[in-house]
């Protein structure tokens, strides 16, 4: 990775936060979370197959977990232990492939 990710600060975090009303902190502030719903399994797998392309391409991954057609997704960045610009940049693009 070309620098070393920065974590955001809580007023810095809150600003970002206001683009992403679904996602809520958790961990005591050092990650965000959101679920997503679909009709059934194959658009859930589709969407996944769509954002582990795009966290691929950032080399940045999410923490997940699918049941049937529901997606949770878990984001933060664990060499800096907390959030990330990187964290706010693929929620914002996985809201769009959502
Ligand atoms: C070597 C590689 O760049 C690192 O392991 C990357 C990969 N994907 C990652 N994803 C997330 N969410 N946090 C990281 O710190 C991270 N580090």
């Amino acid at each position: 990775m070309p620098n070393a990710p920065r974590r955001l600060k809580p007023a810095e975090l809150a600003r970002e936060l206001e683009a992403l009303p679904l996602w809520a902190l958790v961990n005591n502030g050092t990650a965000i979370a959101r679920s997503f719903t679909f009709a059934d399994f194959a658009a859930a797998f589709a969407f996944m197959t769509r954002v582990a392309e795009a966290a691929e391409r950032a080399d940045h991954h999410p923490d997940w977990s699918n049941s049937w057609n529901r997606v949770n997704i878990t984001l933060s960045t664990h060499s800096a232990d907390g959030l990330t610009p990187r964290d706010i940049a693929l929620a914002l693009e996985i809201e769009k492939l959502f």
